[in-house]
């Protein structure tokens, strides 16, 4: 059983919410990405959070610097995840894991663009994270790169930590990402690009619940 987690990735507010509410009963995570939370702040988390209370959110910060003052607004607002950057280094890391302490909620760190995902996976989860995300942004999609052979490397690991893993997963990969060890799958275009967002997002779900 792996739970799903949908990225909304629009910068229009009022887009946001009325796509979380199509999908929401189909998702086990309402995930609120990077330039949307850029674009829209606190607010939004704050809205969905009283809109959704079923679904864990996550707030994908991908935090550099300032870990611990930059996230603990968004766990005290509500958020049941923040990420933080890999790259950011330990440092960064340990202060957004001190952050979700105070609150009992869960750090993921995001392994894009982190030159050694191994050492790094491992001292993360030495320090307290909960969560390694295996990531290929959207950037790096657009340039052909999958998620899948970084999957096979932290999974191989066996580290304790849950793993995520995001990028361009779809219906017809749910199960190879599952089978591979993913504790959450990630969507994002395939549910929001699709005709049927709430059917798209419930057909991932049941290949990830069965
Ligand atoms: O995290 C993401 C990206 O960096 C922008 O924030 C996406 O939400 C993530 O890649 C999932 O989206 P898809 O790749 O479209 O499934």
């Amino acid at each position: 059983m792996a739970l799903t987690q949908m990225a909304l990735d629009s910068l229009d507010f009022d887009a946001t919410v009325a796509l979380a509410t199509k999908v929401a009963p189909h998702v086990d995570i309402l995930e609120i990405g990077t330039p949307c939370i850029k674009h829209n702040g606190i607010k939004l988390l704050e809205t969905l959070r009283a809109k959704f209370p079923k679904n864990q959110i996550l707030v994908d910060l991908k935090t550099m610097d300032a870990g611990e003052y930059e996230a603990e607004p968004f766990y005290k607002a509500g958020a049941d995840i923040c990420t933080v950057l890999g790259a950011s280094g330990i440092a960064t890391i340990k202060g957004v894991i001190a952050a979700a302490k105070k609150y009992g909620k869960e750090v993921q760190v995001d392994m894009i663009n982190v030159p050694n995902k191994e050492a790094l996976a491992k001292e993360a989860v030495a320090a307290g994270a909960h969560i390694i995300g295996v990531h290929t942004g959207l950037d790096a999609q657009a340039a052909g790169h999958t998620p899948f052979a970084d999957l096979a490397a932290i999974a191989a690991l066996k580290t304790g930590a849950k793993i995520s893993v995001a990028g361009g997963v779809k219906a017809a990969t749910t199960q190879q990402v599952k089978d591979a060890g993913a504790a959450i799958i990630v969507a994002g275009a395939a549910i929001y690009g699709a005709a049927d967002p709430a059917a798209a997002a419930a057909e991932i779900t049941k290949i990830a619940h069965g």
